[in-house]
């Protein structure tokens, strides 16, 4: 934990890359990413721009989402862990979320819109659909970039199709006090790849493998890119998952946004072979990602200091 650690997380351009080719700036920033996810697990990026509009109505939006009624907000169920809302919990008072799964397919958002506002609300739904495809694309050219990083290309056509997206939103109220408090507890994400951004209000922070903790400031046009405990379980360790945390202070709420990629249901995990050799022995058996959130949301799971080495760890 030297003082040379870096306090910042890894920045990427990717405004030069309006197509996947694999041209000089592609294969420039595919090897800063490569970089980036070995040694951090995550790293801030600049993409297209989210035009100011859209970033107006994403936040708008979610102050009125979560300022529904806690009744009407528990309408966004899920029979999948963590999909739908969570919140009023006593360890993180601070903190609420809902989900919306499949977000960037206009139907999808449009029936979790009518849930909540039976009487309908166009534009939350065109806003959040709107947002949803941006940021999935961003993931795609980061998990191209991953597998042709790793001479994974032969996979690209399974990995791109085994996955589905989950839009998760989140309100963290602001403590109201200058020492920080808890937000949301230090965890590894347990996806894919998991694209985050936020309002003008900081709180994120990510671990180094040393065990600093980063504080991200991220610009209000740029993301947050982090891999899950399934990519890092895919790429047979290749990559880092972070711990990351959410810590607030002052009186301001916190918005943010996640795009979530995650193996769909009945699809195994499974570090191909071409990853695995003598200096890289398999970490992981192969296993199903919803059945192992079950399991990680069970007082075992929870107790765990890493759930999927205790449910799967060779
Ligand atoms: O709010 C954030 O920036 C982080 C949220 C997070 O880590 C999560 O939902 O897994
Ligand atoms: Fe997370």
């Amino acid at each position: 934990m030297g003082s040379e650690t870096p306090l910042t997380l890894p920045f990427i351009d990717f405004t030069n890359l309006d197509q996947i080719t694999k041209n000089e700036a592609w294969n420039l920033t595919k090897s800063q990413v490569h970089r980036a996810l070995e040694e951090f697990g995550c790293f801030e990026a600049s993409f297209a721009d989210i035009p100011p509009e859209l970033q107006t109505s994403v936040y708008d939006s979610l102050q009125e989402l979560f300022d529904l009624p806690l009744q009407t907000k528990l309408k966004n169920r899920s029979t999948k862990p963590f999909h739908g809302y969570v919140g009023q919990y006593p360890m993180v008072p601070l903190y609420e979320s809902m989900g919306i799964d499949d977000a960037p397919i206009p139907e999808k958002a449009e029936s979790f819109t009518k849930i909540l506002w039976p009487q309908g609300n166009p534009k939350f739904s065109k806003t959040v659909q709107e947002l949803s495809i941006k940021l999935s694309k961003l993931d795609q050219i980061v998990r191209r970039m991953v597998l042709e990083s790793l001479g994974l290309e032969k996979y690209m056509d399974e990995h791109m199709g085994s996955t589905n997206y989950l839009l998760r939103v989140m309100k963290y109220k602001g403590p109201e006090t200058d020492d920080s408090k808890l937000g949301l507890n230090s965890h590894t994400d347990k996806n894919i790849v998991t694209i985050l951004h936020q309002n003008q209000v900081d709180g994120l922070e990510v671990q180094t493998k040393s065990g600093d903790w980063i504080k991200v400031q991220p610009s209000p046009n740029s993301f947050v890119v982090m891999i899950g405990d399934s990519l890092y379980a895919w790429t047979n360790g290749r990559l880092h998952s972070p711990y990351h945390r959410v810590m607030m202070t002052g009186d301001k709420a916190r918005y943010s946004i996640g795009l979530f990629s995650i193996p769909k249901a009945g699809y195994m995990v499974k570090a191909p072979p071409e990853v695995v050799d003598e200096e890289h022995p398999l970490i992981f058996k192969p296993f199903d990602h919803v059945e192992f959130l079950q399991f990680y949301y069970t007082e075992e799971g929870q107790r765990a200091q890493s759930a999927l080495k205790t449910y799967c760890g060779v």
